[in-house]
């Protein structure tokens, strides 16, 4: 059975990775899952120009069949993280992702990639605020063309973007029309489900500190919504722009149904935050069994051919 897959002319020897966001922080987080058994690459925790603390106060909950969290984008600064891939980028093939909380500053990071020795791929991060009273950048498709636009007019090394779910058909064949414009290695999808809300029953109060308790939701609970912005985004974006999946990955079927869905690589957040690196063995372990079931030996046999009913 082979798990291999390539974007941008690197091969994965598996499809498994960490979420951005989760086991990513530091240097001895990313050594964990560079390491670990069936992680086929690994992509840092977004970064930002300097270094950043994050929200205040708990921050990250779990909940039944998930996780809410309000971070705050915490991270050690683009640096840190840069000097981390260069050195091991000739390992594996890594992701560095990037989240400026401005125009200016996703465009200021991109120059310094552009000009530095990373040739990995980047995650652009869309979920990002744009200016006060406006939602965030991939909600808001005039400024997410408008980015994408200046980024591709000097960014030459393989990028892609993080995308929030969408939840109308409309805003796949908006957001598709626009990405199909771009130059692009490849879409991840999804992010977060956006400003979720969970009472604590035991004190009738939110279970995070910062926004009020708002924070985006993860886990379990997201696997329909993923599934759909997979599935839908590779039902309208050019073959050339691959998908890694997000969301709701707790086993081996989880990471089939991605991939019947269309996904080329599938990343866990909540599920690896709770069980560690362990996980992606077991999840390799589980999709091989899944496929020996069903006959396959590539995944190039099942990959985006999620059937419809009559
Ligand atoms: C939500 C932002 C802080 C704007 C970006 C960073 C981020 C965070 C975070 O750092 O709070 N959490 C997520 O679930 N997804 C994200 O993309």
């Amino acid at each position: 059975t082979t798990l291999t897959a390539s974007i941008a002319g690197f091969d994965f020897d598996n499809v498994l990775l960490n979420a951005a966001g989760v086991y990513c922080q530091t240097a001895s987080e990313l050594d964990q899952i560079l390491e670990a058994s069936g992680a086929g690459s690994l992509v840092t925790k977004s970064a930002t120009p300097a270094e950043r603390d994050g929200n205040a106060g708990v921050r990250f909950a779990e909940m039944p069949l998930g996780s809410i969290n309000s971070m705050g984008l915490p991270n050690l600064g683009l640096d840190y993280y840069l000097d981390y891939t260069i050195t091991h980028q000739d390992e594996k093939p890594l992701f560095l992702s990037i989240a400026g909380l401005t125009k200016a500053d996703n465009l200021a990071m991109l120059r310094d990639v552009q000009d530095s020795d990373f040739n990995g791929l980047v995650e652009l991060n869309l979920s990002c605020p744009n200016v006060p009273g406006k939602p965030q950048t991939a909600y808001d498709f005039d400024t997410t063309r408008e980015i994408l636009n200046e980024v591709f007019s000097f960014y030459t090394k393989p990028l892609g973007v993080k995308l929030p779910p969408y939840f109308d058909i409309a805003h796949f064949d908006m957001i598709a029309e626009i990405l199909n414009d771009f130059p692009l290695a490849f879409v991840n999808t999804i992010n977060s489900i956006g400003n979720g809300l969970v009472v604590d029953p035991e004190t009738d109060t939110v279970v995070i500190a910062p926004k009020g308790g708002f924070g985006g939701l993860g886990g379990e609970i997201v696997k329909p919504t993923a599934l759909a912005n997979v599935r839908a985004l590779r039902q309208r974006l050019r073959p050339e722009i691959k998908i890694i999946g997000t969301g709701g990955v707790t086993n081996g079927r989880d990471v089939y149904d991605h991939i019947l869905c269309g996904a080329d690589l599938v990343s866990v957040g909540t599920s690896l935050y709770f069980e560690g690196p362990a996980i992606f063995e077991r999840l390799n372990n589980e999709l091989i069994a899944i496929m020996a079931e069903k006959g396959y030996n590539h995944l190039d046999e099942f990959r985006g051919r999620l059937q419809t009913l009559a």
